[in-house]
């Protein structure tokens, strides 16, 4: 079963990360995108829920119209771990 990442694998990562925002409830990072419309927001979270699935590792998100809001947060971990972390690298990659 994953951990929780420790305090000091946390700021190491979260270094790398820096359009990421760590968050406390659930504990764990977010992110927001915004395209131009409907239709880019939802190709984007196609591609994400393909990769998600992929990686067996899920988004906490929401949509409305344009705006995606993702938490990354690992639920057997009951917080930030690595998973986390190894998919917020791929939505970045896949945001650029
Ligand atoms: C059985 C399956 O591997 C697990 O339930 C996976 C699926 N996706 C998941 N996604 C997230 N975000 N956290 C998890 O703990 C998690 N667990």
């Amino acid at each position: 079963m994953i951990g929780k990442l420790t305090d000091e694998e946390r700021a190491l990562a979260l270094a790398d990360l820096p359009q990421w925002t760590p968050v406390s409830d659930p504990d764990g990072i977010s992110r927001r995108f915004t395209f131009t419309d409907f239709v880019g927001a939802f190709g984007f979270m196609t591609r994400v829920a393909i990769l998600s699935e992929k990686a067996d590792h899920h988004p906490e998100w929401s949509n409305v119209y344009n705006r995606v809001d993702i938490v990354l947060t690992t639920h057997d971990a009951g917080g930030l771990s690595q998973r986390d972390i190894d998919l917020a690298k791929l939505i970045d990659g896949l945001a650029e």
